[in-house]
């Protein structure tokens, strides 16, 4: 008992999503012993969730990690196709018993984990017996505490008006990028290619001053909610002040970030804001650096908004792009520039 309870205090004391997943599964799979136990978030749009998994366990196996974050959507399991995972979360109580793969068992447990409204994941426990009442409150309580300490993470990590992640979370993120391009060189496979961009939305004084800020909270919004649907689900969002957000994305080379971040900006051009029309922002983005920090990146992905601001707005350029081509020059190791 005061082994679980230790487990569950180390649960409650961690602020790493992946962590407390993989440590939610881990306490459960040691004291059920589960023929299988999953953990499966549900990502990309509401009306085509897909089941990304986040941790497993496995008999005689142990854990096992789960799909990477960067997974594309189209490579991930629809929950439409899943008739079981789909009835967990239209029942108000977990699915419990059902048979899995002959009707001697293993047995199937279903557990809906709902953020608000928000389908949020699912608990795939496979067990060698239907589950005793002894167990299935503990599974029910770990459950409740895995809730809760996903909603106080939600609470602290996320910008109440629009619900992107906020400006206190990035700097982890960012570091957590840079550990997966120094995990890839020690393990002697492909450096990851991460990109920062920064988007800034353009005139939006003039929202503000022609239609109230009620107005421009509003346009605040759609735009974070267009920034969703224009992003994949492993691209990192971040409200990081007023009308500016953040994007960290992988991408092949800066062709590539160049087309997903162009993609949001004609997204965003082409979409008709109640009241206020169009909108439009400027978009500038740079390479993460092995030795990076989370302010000289940003300061170099500004300097190409600046760029955009400077020539018409409504452009996305790459800060590395506009150094070779001559249009910005890296003056010293600091990040510091001078512009022509
Ligand atoms: N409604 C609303 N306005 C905000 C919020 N945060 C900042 N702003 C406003 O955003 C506006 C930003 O204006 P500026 O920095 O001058 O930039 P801009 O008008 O977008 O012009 P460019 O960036 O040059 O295209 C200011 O009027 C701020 O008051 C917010 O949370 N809600």
């Amino acid at each position: 008992m005061s082994d679980l309870i230790g487990s569950v205090a180390n649960l409650t004391g961690y602020r790493d999503r992946d962590l407390i997943d993989s440590t939610f599964v881990s306490v459960l799979g040691d004291w059920l012993d589960p023929v299988r136990l999953s953990l499966y978030r549900c990502v990309g749009d509401v009306a085509d969730l897909r089941l990304l998994l986040q941790a497993r366990m496995r008999k005689g196996v142990g854990m096992e990690s789960g799909d990477p974050s960067w997974t594309a959507l189209d490579a991930l399991p629809a929950l439409s196709a899943q008739p079981h995972f789909e009835q967990a979360f239209a029942s108000e109580e977990p699915l419990l018993d059902l048979p899995f793969e002959n009707q001697e068992g293993p047995w199937l447990n279903l557990f809906a984990v709902w953020a608000g409204a928000r389908r949020f994941g699912i608990i795939e426990l496979v067990s060698e017996q239907p589950l005793l009442p002894v167990q299935l409150r503990l599974v029910t309580g770990l459950l409740k505490i895995y809730r809760n300490q996903i909603s106080l993470l939600d609470y602290s990590e996320r910008d109440s008006l629009t619900g992107l992640l906020n400006r206190k979370t990035f700097d982890e993120q960012f570091l957590k990028c840079l550990d997966t391009m120094s995990a890839a060189v020690n393990d002697d496979i492909p450096v990851p290619t991460w990109w920062l961009g920064v988007v800034d939305v353009d005139h939006f004084k003039r929202v503000n001053d022609s239609y109230g800020h009620l107005i421009g909270d509003e346009v605040l919004l759609l735009v974070a909610r267009i920034l969703r649907t224009a992003f994949r689900h492993s691209e990192h969002l971040y409200r990081f002040g007023g009308e500016e957000f953040i994007v960290l994305l992988r991408a092949e080379d800066d062709d590539e970030a160049h087309l997903a971040f162009d993609f949001f900006r004609q997204q965003l051009a082409s979409f008709a804001f109640p009241q206020v029309g169009s909108i439009t922002a400027s978009v500038g983005f740079t390479r993460l650096r092995p030795m990076d920090n989370a302010s000289g990146a940003v300061d170099r992905a500004d300097r190409a908004v600046y760029h955009a601001k400077r020539n018409g707005r409504n452009q996305v350029h790459s800060y590395e792009s506009l150094l070779q081509s001559g249009l910005l020059s890296e003056v010293n190791n600091s990040g510091a520039i001078e512009l022509f």
